[in-house]
């Protein structure tokens, strides 16, 4: 039998990562080739963003896809959010050259704190929400104090485009292939301060170390290149990444929803207190998805040099948190 549509919440909907985003949600390629989905579109309440919105919508018409059984567009976050399923929260100001994520800090909490009481009021008990919108922690954090309502675990932060940034720079320094490699970390906030750990990596079946076999490339180049990959993609493309944005939160969501196989992926979730990270920061771990749960990755052990990166990330993290704290009443 046919399985029934669930909804899919998106926000900027006309911008530049909704476009790379919409399509293929549309197609199957998020939830599965056998389930149909309704579209919920939110865009800014301003002409010339509803007319792109419009556009977008008549070229969604216009794929005929078949498992497209429905489409909305507004301006109002609880008629986008109402009985969501899913959440895909992109619209929000991006940074230009020369600007750090937490630049648009108090900008976008307004942003999250009415769509975290929007989502609270009227999306499904059980939605999924991913927070793509910059800084992405925080605001994921700003949502999830705004909706007390919804469970906490329902709301997550993009770190997907900081782990397979980090795949590639390993694939290309290894000469193995992205599909070799397994349990791979990013740690913390998706800023410059985040921390991608390969210590339990392994490429081709090796320890990543070994495979590496380069600790100061590993330390002086890696880890900072994949921190600052959202920077150089602006400097070349004078706006920030979207198709590959796009990409990461498909990943993000179809694991979440479908499962990983026992595999190792990234995911910014509220903290449950483990490796020192304060409960409810919503920091990135490793997790594997099950029956559309995630699980973390329990009992790591953190080395000096991990603890130290991990409380760097954590810092900047509850900066951001009490730079916004005073807004959330
Ligand atoms: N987490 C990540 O890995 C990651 C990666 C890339 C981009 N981003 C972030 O994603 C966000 C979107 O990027 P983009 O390139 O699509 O930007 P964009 O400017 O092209 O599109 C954003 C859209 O959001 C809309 N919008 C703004 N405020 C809104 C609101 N309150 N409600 C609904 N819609 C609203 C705008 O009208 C615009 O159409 C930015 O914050 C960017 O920094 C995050
Ligand atoms: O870096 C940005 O501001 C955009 C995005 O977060 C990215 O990592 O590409």
């Amino acid at each position: 039998m046919a399985k029934a549509p669930v909804r899919v919440a998106v926000t900027g909907a006309a911008g530049q990562i909704g476009y790379a985003l919409l399509f293929r949600i549309a197609s199957g390629e998020m939830l599965g080739k056998d389930q149909p989905v309704i579209l919920q579109m939110l865009e800014l309440p301003i002409d010339k963003a509803q007319a792109a919105l419009k556009g977008v919508m008549m070229e969604l018409e216009d794929c005929a896809f078949p498992l497209l059984a429905g489409m909305v567009g507004t301006a109002d976050p609880k008629v986008a959010f109402k009985d969501a399923d899913y959440a895909l929260l992109v619209g929000a100001k991006p940074r230009g050259p020369g600007m750090e994520r937490k630049d648009l800090l108090m900008e976008n909490a307004k942003i999250f704190i009415e769509q975290g009481k929007a989502l609270d009021a009227v999306a499904s008990r059980n939605i999924k929400v991913l927070v793509v919108g910059n800084p992405a922690n925080t605001n994921a954090w700003i949502a999830m104090k705004s909706a007390p309502s919804l469970p906490k675990e329902n709301f997550t932060a993009m770190l997907r485009l900081d782990h397979n940034r980090a795949l590639s720079q390993l694939a290309s320094k290894t000469g193995k292939p992205v599909d070799s490699m397994e349990k791979l970390i990013v740690w913390g906030n998706h800023s410059p301060t985040m921390y991608p750990d390969y210590r339990f990596a392994t490429i081709a079946g090796q320890a990543a170390p070994a495979a590496v076999n380069d600790d100061a490339w590993y330390k002086n180049e890696f880890i900072p290149k994949v921190g600052k990959r959202g920077a150089a993609i602006i400097e070349a493309r004078g706006v920030s990444s979207a198709a590959s944005a796009a990409n990461a939160a498909i990943d993000h969501m179809r694991d979440w929803a479908l499962g990983t196989n026992g595999k190792w992926v990234t995911m910014g979730v509220p903290s449950d207190g483990s490796y020192g990270i304060p409960e409810g920061t919503l920091y990135g771990v490793p997790v594997t998805c099950v029956g559309g749960k995630y699980q973390r990755v329990t009992g790591l052990a953190i080395d000096d040099f991990s603890r130290q990166k991990m409380d760097f990330t954590l810092k900047e993290l509850q900066e951001e948190q009490d730079g916004v704290k005073s807004m959330l009443g």
